[in-house]
């Protein structure tokens, strides 16, 4: 009989999945601008120099020109005055070459956030952070134009998996505007009943072995243990925590909030860091500026 230990998970292959649809992406870039003679823009705001907002910015940026997407650059400084970065939005609210609008997050503390994206035109809130387009995530029977990118690509990583989200209990852990909030929303619109932990949680562990789906979003690395997985459950990691690694050439390693190793002997599903969340929120971005893109300029209207 097999023990518990020889169990192996699926391993969830967020890279392949996301190239999968990145060729989908580039095939219906292709057909726009044929037909219509347009291609797709999205502006990538940044301010300022962090180097992880660096990398995922020129991932991003690098993404756009490989589907045809056309991508604006907008790189301002650390002191750049929120009426001046507010200014910004607008004038790319109103250039009708740009269809989405991604202001990186997070920004520097002189300026609030909120007020920020909430200046973003709704039809280009290809992040899906607008205050509306969030609230109506939360109402019954109301669609936001937009999804937020990394709760969108988990839901995509499980339907594809053949992961049924109906009348299951999925826990989230971590309670962010831009993952852990939005991914309960959606997973409870999908008719999951949901149970959020946070930092105030009282004994995670033993409301995580409940879970048929697990939601991982805390940015804790590792803090996920094998004993924590109900056997057979479906465990998405978006945590992505670089921890020093002296045998690398870089001198860290990214790391999941799961422990990797230890999931893959209990769950069903299991995503790996890096390779898993991350590869599809970019694809989601990307399919996002085409929905914009076809909304502007062939009408289309899509429920999500
Ligand atoms: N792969 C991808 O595409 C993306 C990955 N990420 C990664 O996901 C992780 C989360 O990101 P983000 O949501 O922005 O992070 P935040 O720091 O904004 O939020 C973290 C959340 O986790 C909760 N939390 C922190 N520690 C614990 C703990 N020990 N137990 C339970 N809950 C805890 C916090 O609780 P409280 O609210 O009480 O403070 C908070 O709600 C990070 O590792 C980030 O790098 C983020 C975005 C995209
Ligand atoms: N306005 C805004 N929108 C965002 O979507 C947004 C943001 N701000 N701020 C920061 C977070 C973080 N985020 C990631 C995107 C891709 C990977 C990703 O592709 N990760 C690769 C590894 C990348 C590497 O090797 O460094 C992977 O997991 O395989 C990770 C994290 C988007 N975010």
């Amino acid at each position: 009989m097999a023990s518990p230990s020889d169990r192996k998970a699926t391993i969830i292959d967020g890279k392949a999945i996301a190239e999968t649809i990145r060729s989908e992406i580039a095939d219906e870039v292709r057909h726009l601008s044929q037909k219509h003679g347009k291609v797709p823009g999205l502006a990538v705001v940044i301010v300022g120099s962090r180097k992880d907002s660096q990398s995922y910015v020129s991932m991003k940026r690098k993404a756009c020109t490989e589907v045809g997407i056309k991508s604006f650059d907008i790189d301002l400084p650390e002191q750049v005055s929120q009426s001046e970065l507010i200014g910004k939005v607008h004038e790319l609210n109103t250039n009708p070459d740009v269809h989405g609008i991604l202001v990186q997050l997070p920004l520097p503390k002189h300026i609030n956030e909120e007020k920020v994206l909430s200046e973003i035109s709704l039809e280009k809130d290809v992040d899906g952070f607008h205050p509306l387009n969030i609230g109506k995530l939360a109402m019954k029977g109301r669609d936001p134009l937009f999804l937020p990118c990394t709760p969108k690509g988990c839901l995509e990583l499980l339907s594809r998996s053949g992961v049924t989200i109906k009348g299951k209990k999925a826990v989230v852990v971590g309670r962010s505007n831009i993952v852990g909030l939005p991914v309960s929303l959606l997973l409870l619109k999908a008719d999951a009943t949901v149970t959020i932990v946070h930092s105030h949680t009282y004994d995670p562990e033993s409301i995580i072995l409940e879970a048929d789906i697990i939601i991982a979003a805390a940015g804790q690395p590792m803090m996920i243990k094998g004993s924590w997985i109900k056997p057979g459950a479906a465990v998405i990691d978006v945590g992505t925590n670089a921890i020093d690694d002296p045998s690398r050439k870089s001198g860290y390693r990214l790391v999941g909030d799961v422990d990797f190793k230890e999931a893959c002997k209990v769950a069903g599903w299991v995503t790996p860091v890096p390779g898993g969340v991350g590869p599809m929120t970019v694809e989601m971005l990307l399919k996002n500026t085409l929905d914009a893109a076809k909304r502007a300029i062939v009408g289309f209207r899509k429920s999500l």
